[in-house]
């Protein structure tokens, strides 16, 4: 076995967990009325053959009288209508475990993704991610509709092919049993392997197609400005070009597979019919026993044939499980889900043992840091060093620094969203306040409730009176089911900025981490949010990153960072305090 094909091996095993933790029985169910709607089938094209042919002979002789047509009739009829039963079962049931499957799936690769530095990743790389959770879940779907079930059906269909032909000659029912689970599954697993290389091409040339879609898209005015739009345009047509031919291929395996599955049932039948015409003229058979076998052969090839799709798809499946399966593993799963909306006003997931969100600080304390040292992937120097800190509960501090000083870092590191490379860093769960307004294209309302999703319309229109927006909210037409666009548009900076800090309120947490809370603002709109964001601070811990006074003088501790270190850390009352204060942007007034 490859080193790839074990890698996907393995990741069925969580793939298969969570299959039958979410949809076990529905599936199980579903699988066992494919397999009961192609036995029917068989069965009716077998009997039907058999009635056809005793009922004509019968007519020739003068047993005519004498031949019951009632009882197979009313077999027919009977398995006719359990085969249609059996179908609409089949498609209801299969499908139904198959979507569950996919919802659950998708739920816990998001909640898996949602870790710390995942809303950064995500940033770099959102066609990547976006691929996973879409177009890989979507694979995942074949293994269930298209591989496993048609593979059990199948196998269903050479069994009862067997036992039936079987009862008529032991060793023709043997040889067929064989030839049918040889040639069918033989040809299917021939198909996947050789689908493989074609699906993976396939896949990367799709990612690399959105990536640099996209990147035309957003940052078509860069491209013009380096100069590098033909040569873009260029990529993409070339990348597109790659697509095609990897589909090209594929449908081209196709094609042959059901050429081979067409050359393989008709040589089947060929067979069939020599052996029983051989046993016929021997007397082993008589001629509706041969027409039964014969019809049972070609009924029992069709499962086989439906596996074309299926194995084609396998090689798609077997990649995309690769590549989820560790973000499926159980210790890739965070303990709580509330971390989704951590990149905005969100919260960091609470401790577990494996993963680096910060442990649970002492008796008395919202967060500590001791010898912290950190750095930003792919930035060639820590962004902090040598952090020793000590944050009392119910404190308010405000960290300040020139730009690039680390207060940012410092906020993500006690947030859990990056983790130290040396040091420990000890916090209460917090509310994050990122210095983006993370809001998304979706409802007013549906914004709010990423911090909280039970939260009811009164609870809403009460986050949202604190926070200043009450009066907005009441001349919008649609009121809380206003929609708006990424980012908030729809919103002025100031509206975008109270929603947030609305967001902000709806979570439990006990200390507050606030990125320049009020940048950007008109000095009105900020003296409001700051006055509304004090209030409710009331009994929590304050971190502010800011380098504005009036943000500033809701502390009563100031941390002076630069270069990433601590240079000093001064308290209300001290001429240090006033100093630092008196330096900052907006002092002297607006
Ligand atoms: N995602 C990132 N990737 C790489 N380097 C980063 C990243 N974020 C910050 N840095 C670097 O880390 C250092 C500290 O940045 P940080 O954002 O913490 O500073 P800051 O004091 O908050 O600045 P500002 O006041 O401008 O927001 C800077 O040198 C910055 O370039």
């Amino acid at each position: 076995m490859t080193r790839r094909a074990r890698a996907s091996t393995r990741g069925l095993r969580p793939l298969t967990r969570v299959l039958l933790a979410n949809a076990g029985p529905r599936l199980l169910l579903g699988t066992a009325l494919a397999v009961f709607t192609v036995l029917a089938g068989i069965a009716l094209l077998g009997l039907s053959g058999w009635f056809i042919t005793a009922a004509g002979l019968a007519g020739l002789t003068a047993s005519a009288a004498a031949f019951n047509v009632f009882v197979p009739s009313a077999g027919i009829r009977l398995l006719a209508l359990l085969r249609t039963a059996g179908r609409y079962g089949e498609r209801v049931w299969t499908h139904d475990a198959a979507l569950a499957a996919l919802a659950a799936l998708r739920e816990r690769l998001f909640v898996g993704w949602a870790r710390p530095e995942a809303a950064r990743r995500l940033h770099r790389r959102p066609a990547r991610l976006l691929l996973r959770l879409t177009a890989d879940i979507e694979a995942l779907e074949s293994i269930v509709l298209r591989i496993a079930v048609p593979i059990a059906a199948a196998i269903g269909a050479a069994a009862l092919a067997a036992v039936l032909v079987g009862a008529l000659d032991v060793r023709l029912g043997l040889v067929l049993g064989a030839w049918l689970m040889l040639v069918g599954l033989g040809v299917t697993a021939r198909t996947a392997r050789l689908a493989r290389p074609l699906a993976l091409r396939r896949a990367v040339a799709i990612e690399r197609l959105r990536e640099q879609a996209i990147d035309l898209g957003a940052g078509q005015t860069d491209l013009v400005m380096a100069g590098r739009l033909q040569a873009h345009c260029e990529t993409l047509r070339s990348t597109d070009a790659r697509l095609a031919r990897a589909d090209l291929a594929l449908q081209g395996l196709e094609a042959r597979t059901g050429a081979v599955f067409s050359i393989a049932g008709s040589v089947t039948l060929s067979a069939v019919l020599l052996a029983a015409a051989a046993l016929v003229e021997r007397g082993r058979l008589d001629a509706p026993a041969a027409a039964l076998a014969l019809l049972v052969a070609l009924a029992a090839m069709e499962p086989f044939a439906a596996l074309r799709r299926g194995a084609i798809e396998a090689g798609r499946s077997a990649l995309a499980v690769r590549r989820l399966a560790p973000a499926l593993a159980d210790d890739a799963h965070p303990a709580t889900a509330d971390s989704l909306a951590s990149s905005g006003a969100g919260s960091p997931p609470s401790s577990a043992s494996t993963d680096p969100r910060p442990a649970t600080p002492e008796a008395g304390l919202a967060c500590s840091l001791s010898g912290v040292r950190a750095q930003h992937e792919g930035a060639p120097r820590p962004a902090v060093h040598d952090l020793h800190l000590r944050v009392a509960l119910g404190e308010r501090i405000a960290v300040i620094g020139p730009s690039g000083a680390g207060k940012s870092t410092l906020l993500s590191l006690i947030a859990g969203e990056l983790t130290p490379v040396a040091g420990h860093v000890c916090a209460l769960p917090a509310a994050w306040l990122t210095q983006r307004t993370e809001l998304f294209q979706d409802s007013l309302a549906d914004n709010l409730r990423l911090a909280d999703a039970h939260a009811g319309d009164d609870r809403l229109a009460q986050v949202l009176c604190a926070a200043g927006l009450a009066d907005d909210i009441a001349r919008f037409t649609r009121g809380l089911d206003t929609p708006l666009g990424e980012g908030g548009l729809g919103l002025s900076g100031g509206q975008a900025r109270r929603l947030s800090l609305a967001r902000l309120l709806l979570r439990p947490a006990r200390l507050w981490l606030l990125d320049e809370p009020t940048e950007g603002l008109d000095e009105t709109t900020a003296r409001d949010v700051l006055a509304r964001l004090h209030e409710q601070a009331q009994g929590r811990t304050l971190l502010i990153a800011t380098h504005l006074a009036r943000e500033a003088m809701l502390a009563d501790r100031l941390l002076v960072l630069a270069h990433g270190r601590l240079g000093a850390d001064l308290h209300r009352g001290t001429v240090g305090f006033d100093e630092a204060l008196a330096a900052l942007r907006g002092a002297r007034g607006p």
